[in-house]
């Protein structure tokens, strides 16, 4: 019987576990996480921070007892120390000091990303948080009963940064939210969209420190300032969220990785080793907006990577279809949804690119209940291929994003949008489709 190792079962690792326990029986399956739960939801970090949900239990999903039912041995607590690829070795050691030699036929590493922590003064001080873990979560629920905690500072106004900044706002706390970029969430939105999130921002209270750098943070034994290159702001609390880098520990200098670090894989998830696998955040991704292999760490990608590479260690062929980096946020009921390329960024990596700008009512103006919805089509004007798209409506517009996620997947013109059979039913949207109306716009 051929034996399957998981380096880390979070969601990632569970996928993998999952797809292999769920479909294949002749297979002994082991896996080990450093930590002490698996599979918690971060995005509900916000949800649970701004009394959204009342407590964390739903935000798990899997457990060592639900894996082991399906007939794993999964060992908690237990950090996988070095692996011997040439003799497929792996050491762990748990928390009790107990040490673990296994062999494997195939590994499946899904270590994950660890937080960018900035190395300025003062990021020890009490009260600066970083925010991955469940544990963090905890932590920071639990230190904002101190009623002297009033002012937060949130630094990134990233995915992270900007979905706590609301959280702590709903708390109740004075929230400061900086970023080195002089705007929020640049990574997946143009300016025409991310002057809407600060728009929702501050109307809602946070007060944004946009194009400031952190040069340090003061304080006696707990954070009272956050200095910056252009002010200084009074923090009781600190908030990290900079950005996530890939976990690569257990395989630099062994196997090929990505200009940021992650393991290069290939569609069906093979690293540069043979029997290896990587998945999740500590893995590269095929990105179908720009062809190539590019570094995308989402929860959605973690799962879908972890199929792959069960099947796949299994003896059975199957490709990932790429990503396109789908993603969505919504703030105070302001929801923003983007994948592929930005304009900004696609004229960046040198492609003739235009975008497609379109704004209605989502539903014809005799429905009372109606919001406004916003589009860009971003496209190639040489190929005509389209690139990215972005959305933004008070209403929930996410299966209109879907459409362009299998768009760019399957390299399709902004031209086939234009006449695209769309329905209609004034309960959900107008005879004429704002999607259909943005392609039409699109120049020649
Ligand atoms: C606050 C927050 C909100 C988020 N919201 C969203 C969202 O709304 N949508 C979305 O798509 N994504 C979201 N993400 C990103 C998403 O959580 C990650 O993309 C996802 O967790 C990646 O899963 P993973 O299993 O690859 O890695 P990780 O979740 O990092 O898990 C890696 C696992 O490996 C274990 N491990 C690492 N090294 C070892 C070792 N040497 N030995 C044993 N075990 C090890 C760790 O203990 C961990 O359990 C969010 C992230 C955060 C922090
Ligand atoms: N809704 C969703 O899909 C969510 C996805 N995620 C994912 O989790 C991962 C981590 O999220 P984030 O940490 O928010 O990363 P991020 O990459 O989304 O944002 C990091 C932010 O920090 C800023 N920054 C970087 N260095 C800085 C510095 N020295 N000083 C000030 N600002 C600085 C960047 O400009 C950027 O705006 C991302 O891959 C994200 O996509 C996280 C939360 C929600």
């Amino acid at each position: 019987m051929s034996r399957i190792i998981v380096v880390g079962a979070n969601h990632a690792g569970t996928a993998a576990l999952n797809t292999i326990l769920d479909n294949y029986k002749d297979h002994e399956v082991i896996a080990f996480d450093a930590n002490t739960n698996i599979s918690f939801l971060g995005c509900g970090m916000a949800l649970w921070i701004g009394k959204q949900i009342a407590g964390p239990e739903g935000l798990f999903y899997s457990t060592k007892e639900k894996l082991e039912d399906k007939g794993a041995r999964i060992y908690m607590e237990t950090a996988v120390e070095s692996i011997d690829y040439d003799k497929k070795i792996v050491y762990a050691k748990g928390v009790d000091g107990t040490e673990y030699k296994k062999t494997y036929d195939k590994l499946i590493l899904a270590t994950g990303s660890l937080p960018i922590v900035p190395d300025i003064e003062g990021k020890d001080l009490k009260n600066v948080q970083l925010v991955k873990l469940y544990q963090n979560a905890q932590d920071v629920i639990e230190k904002l009963k101190d009623e002297s905690i009033h002012e937060v500072a949130v630094v990134g106004a990233g995915y992270i940064g900007v979905e706590l900044a609301e959280a702590f706002k709903r708390w109740g706390k004075n929230v400061t939210l900086i970023d080195c970029v002089d705007t929020c969430l640049a990574g997946y939105y143009d300016t025409e969209f991310t002057d809407g999130m600060k728009e929702q921002l501050q109307k809602n209270g946070v007060k944004l420190a946009f194009g400031e750098t952190v040069q340090k943070m003061e304080g006696k034994d707990r954070v009272e300032r956050i200095v910056t290159d252009k002010n200084t702001y009074k923090a009781d609390m600190v908030i990290l969220a900079i950005g996530f880098k890939p976990n690569n520990k257990l395989g630099e200098g062994k196997l090929k990785l990505f200009r940021n670090g992650a393991f290069i894989v290939d569609k069906q998830q093979q690293t540069s080793l043979p029997d290896v696998y990587a998945i999740g955040d500590c893995a590269t991704v095929y990105d179908n907006s720009v062809q190539e292999l590019n570094y995308i760490a989402l929860a959605s990608n973690a799962v879908r990577s972890g199929i792959v590479a069960g099947h796949n260690c299994c003896d059975t062929k199957l490709e990932s279809e790429g990503v396109q980096g789908s993603n969505g946020i919504s703030i105070w009921g302001y929801n923003m949804l983007s994948t592929g390329l930005t304009l900004a960024k696609a004229k960046k990596l040198g492609f003739d690119a235009a975008a497609a700008d379109y704004e209605d009512l989502q539903k014809p103006a005799f429905i009372e209940k109606n919001n406004k919805v916003k589009i860009r089509i971003v496209f190639d004007k040489k190929t005509r291929i389209i690139l990215g798209a972005q959305m933004a409506s008070d209403y929930d517009i996410s299966m209109g994003l879907h459409m362009f996620s299998l768009a760019i997947q399957e390299q399709v013109t902004i031209d086939k949008i234009k006449l695209l059979d769309l329905f209609f039913l004034p309960h959900f949207n107008q005879p004429y489709s704002y999607i259909a109306l943005a392609a039409q716009k699109a120049e020649k």
